[in-house]
């Protein structure tokens, strides 16, 4: 047996959903450049799980049914209020809830395409309306249900703040929701896959991968990165804190990727976006900092940054805040995380890799009163 530690470069299954080949990133055959400037969020959920893009009647359906079943279990919802609401991150909060909402779904059970496909619309509409109402419950608000005449993103923001949110905010929301949507084979989807391998429950599969998303070397690095940044505080302290950062060999969140090794084609979009936000908002620092923290490290290291560097001033940008930028990765992804569940379940095999021992050899059982 040979060991390829971390997985590195092991083909581990055959998919339809995304690609990512000579650094080029599709969404089912579709470049995801193309897929940024013009798709919308929900059509990409689409296009994921039916791998097509919908005619109008088939994407007014979609939008239907996310809206109707975007509605959250009361039993949910009391159970954010027994969480120790001020020192939870809402990312464990959102995993603990979407364990708790297939409790509370009758199907979460029943192993048919149908059935499957019904939960897949259910976790889509509600994982959003559970980040926006465990941030509006930790502040003593109430929860806001979702307008049905808003689309996706609009209503994310809308049951988030409250407030009817402006053209600008919608579309680059929208826009930061179809660059994560889904990744190939990245570590909370192989979480999502090896979990509804075993023929576990779609809850089952979608709370593994918040679980693996959370780190920070995968999704978890988008907080992080904003952490950094306001550590260092302005444009003058950027050098030394990541010289320093740097020379103590320890790593600059938001740089680096497993697979790409020219660059993430997704940190361009967000790179503009947050340079056109941070303007708009009066807080170009952000921005100015961050292209600063990205000439160092490809300058010292080779490392470009990836989907997490720039996602983070963008995120800051909409009045978000800083601890919601993982679950809002899972907003998004959980579409590719259903698309590779249903996938999985398609044309199932358990997935059980070996490890090579090298622990002791063997080895006589001693009694307790003699060790
Ligand atoms: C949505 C996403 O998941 S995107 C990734 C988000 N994660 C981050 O941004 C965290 C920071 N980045 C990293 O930790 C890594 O680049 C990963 C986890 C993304 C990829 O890691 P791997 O392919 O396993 O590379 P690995 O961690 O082995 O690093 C290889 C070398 O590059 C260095 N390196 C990798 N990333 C970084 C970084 N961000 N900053 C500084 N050095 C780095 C490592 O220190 C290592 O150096 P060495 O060979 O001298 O020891
Ligand atoms: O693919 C990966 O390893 C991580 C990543 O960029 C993602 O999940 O979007």
């Amino acid at each position: 047996m040979s060991v390829t530690r971390g997985l590195e470069g092991v083909v581990a299954t055959t998919s339809s959903i995304s690609s990512i080949i000579d650094d080029t990133l599709t969404y089912v055959g579709y470049d995801i450049d193309d897929l940024a400037e013009n798709a919308s969020f929900e059509e990409i959920i689409f296009l994921l799980w039916h791998r097509k893009l919908p005619t109008e009647a088939e994407l007014d359906e979609l939008k239907k049914q996310l809206s109707q079943e975007a509605e959250l279990p009361k039993e949910v919802l009391e159970h954010f209020k027994m969480y120790p609401i001020k020192s939870v991150h809402p990312m464990a909060a959102l995993r603990t809830a979407v364990s708790l909402l297939g409790l509370y779904d009758s199907e979460a059970d029943v192993m048919n395409t149908e059935a499957n496909y019904r939960k897949a619309i259910r976790l889509q509409a509600k994982i959003p309306a559970l980040v926006t109402a465990f941030a509006r419950v930790r502040k003593g608000l109430e929860p806001i249900a979702p307008k049905k005449e808003l689309s996706f993103a609009a209503n994310f923001l809308y049951m988030l703040t409250g407030k009817d949110p402006d053209a600008i905010a919608v579309e680059a929301f929208d826009k930061a929701l179809v660059l994560h949507a889904d990744h190939e084979l990245n570590a909370s989807t192989f979480t999502a896959r090896v979990c509804v391998a075993t023929l576990s429950d779609v809850y089952s599969g979608v709370t593994a991968a918040l679980g693996a998303l959370k780190g920070p070397l995968h999704g978890g690095a988008n907080e992080a990165v904003m952490k950094m940044l306001t550590e260092i505080g302005s444009l003058e302290n950027v050098e030394t804190y990541v010289r320093e950062k740097l020379d103590r060999k320890e790593k600059i969140m938001g740089f680096g990727h497993r697979v790409y090794r020219k660059g993430d084609p997704r940190a361009k979009h967000l790179r503009e976006m947050s340079r056109k936000l941070t303007t708009l908002t009066g807080e170009p620092h952000w921005y100015e900092m961050s292209t600063k923290i990205e000439k160092i490290v490809t300058g010292e290291k080779n490392l470009p940054p990836n989907v997490d560097f720039y996602s983070a001033s963008v995120y800051h940008s909409l009045g978000i805040d800083h601890d919601l930028f993982t679950p809002i990765f899972a907003i998004s992804r959980v579409s590719g995380w259903l698309a590779h569940i249903l996938e999985q379940y398609d044309n199932n095999r358990l997935i059980r890799p070996r490890a090579e021992y090298n622990g002791p050899g063997m080895q006589k059982y001693v009694p307790i009163g003699l060790r």
